[in-house]
């Protein structure tokens, strides 16, 4: 299993307008937006295939498809920003929700939400979750979601810190990694640095 980051220009550019501090919620999340189409696209390269007959206008042939169900599985709030975009190049996919909050004292995650599909353990499970900070909230929902059953996994996250990727590596070298972007480290208050910010309040406002 690997970690791939992307450093693709179109991601970084429409990235470094989310780092802007005074990019408001409407571009913020529209930038997210767009930016979660091109991850689909990256996130979902090495999905097994399986051959299938198909008839074309002209003759029959061998084509592919996908073997597995698709299920994207947000961690509450922020990854909700990444749930349309994924969708918009994943229409089929299932939705399954993971309430993840991190305690800001401690810096440890607390589940309070869960809510999967029946098909968890026969899906391609994708968590997406714009930051990777600690990397303590992607690998307790990792866990919650492998105690549930989830057998192939895959985790995309926008922005990430050595330390998070790190965390997932040693704690599920079964997930394959996929980052937009790799910061430089994580402050004394656990924030990427430089990062965005928080992405959950740049997303709903809620920055007070
Ligand atoms: O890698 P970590 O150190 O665990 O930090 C990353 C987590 O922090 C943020 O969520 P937050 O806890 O702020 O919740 P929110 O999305 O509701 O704002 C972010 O969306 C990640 O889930
Ligand atoms: O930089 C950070 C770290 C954790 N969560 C965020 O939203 N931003
Ligand atoms: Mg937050």
């Amino acid at each position: 299993m690997a970690t791939t980051i992307l450093n693709h220009p179109l991601i970084d550019h429409k990235l470094t307008i989310m780092r802007n501090k005074d990019t408001g919620t409407k571009e913020f999340r529209q930038n997210l937006d767009e930016i979660a189409m091109l991850m689909a696209y990256e996130v979902t390269k090495g999905l097994p295939t399986k051959n299938i007959e198909v008839v074309t206008p002209i003759c029959q042939m061998t084509g592919k498809e996908l073997v597995r169900p698709i299920i994207l599985v947000p961690i509450l709030r922020a990854g909700l920003g990444l749930v349309d975009g994924f969708k918009t190049i994943i229409p089929t996919a299932k939705v399954g929700h993971i309430g993840m909050a991190r305690n800001e004292a401690t810096l440890e995650p607390e589940e309070y939400y869960a809510k999967f599909p029946s098909c968890l353990d026969a899906a391609d499970v994708i968590v997406v979750d714009p930051m990777l900070a600690t990397g303590g909230s992607a690998s307790a929902a990792i866990v919650n979601i492998k105690k549930r059953g989830a057998k192939y996994i895959k985790l995309a996250c926008l922005v990430a810190a050595p330390e998070g990727i790190a965390v997932i590596e040693r704690d599920h070298p079964d997930v394959d990694l996929v980052v937009a972007a790799l910061d430089e480290k994580l402050n004394e208050k656990g924030y990427i640095v430089p990062g965005l910010g928080d992405a959950g309040d740049r997303l709903f406002g809620t920055d007070e």
